[in-house]
């Protein structure tokens, strides 16, 4: 399946794909932490024609509205949950610059699960609520 078009995670971050053969190319608005707007996002996807497709993509957090001085990178793969629709499920690891004696808090672990539809604020507000969720920032 090619994953062209648009998919929101649990958070409403919003990640807009062009799938040209195996690449992926496109842009990414967080719904939480500080980073404003988009960032280009630029990833690989072993389109194998399976039912599962494994992928991976990144995200250096530099925009002209500013920079966070981090990168975040998923790895996962596509698969369709119980209702037959596609849905991203990505682990994902995000550094942010530190000094040297800092290196060992430099990097955070998480996981997304993307699909078509975009969530509800009541949705979004339960996910944070829960604790379930990828980033400890709320976007101000
Ligand atoms: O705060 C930063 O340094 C930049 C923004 C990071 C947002 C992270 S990336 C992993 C997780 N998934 C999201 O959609 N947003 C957060």
């Amino acid at each position: 399946m090619n994953i062209s078009g648009v998919w929101y995670n649990e958070l409403n971050s919003t990640m807009t794909i062009e799938q040209n053969g195996n690449v992926l190319t496109g842009t990414y608005q967080t719904g939480v932490g500080t980073a404003q707007g988009r960032y280009p996002l630029q990833g690989m996807i072993n389109s194998s024609g399976d039912a599962s497709q494994t992928t991976a993509w990144s995200v250096a957090w530099v925009n002209p509205s500013g920079n966070s001085h981090s990168t975040t990178a998923w790895c996962g793969q596509l698969q369709t949950n119980g209702n037959h629709q596609p849905v991203l499920i990505a682990m994902w690891l995000l550094t942010s610059e530190t000094s040297p004696s800092q290196d060992w808090a430099s990097t955070q672990i998480g996981q997304d699960v993307f699909t078509r539809q975009r969530p509800t604020d009541d949705m979004v507000s339960k996910a944070l609520a829960r604790g379930h969720f990828s980033h400890p920032v709320q976007k101000a």
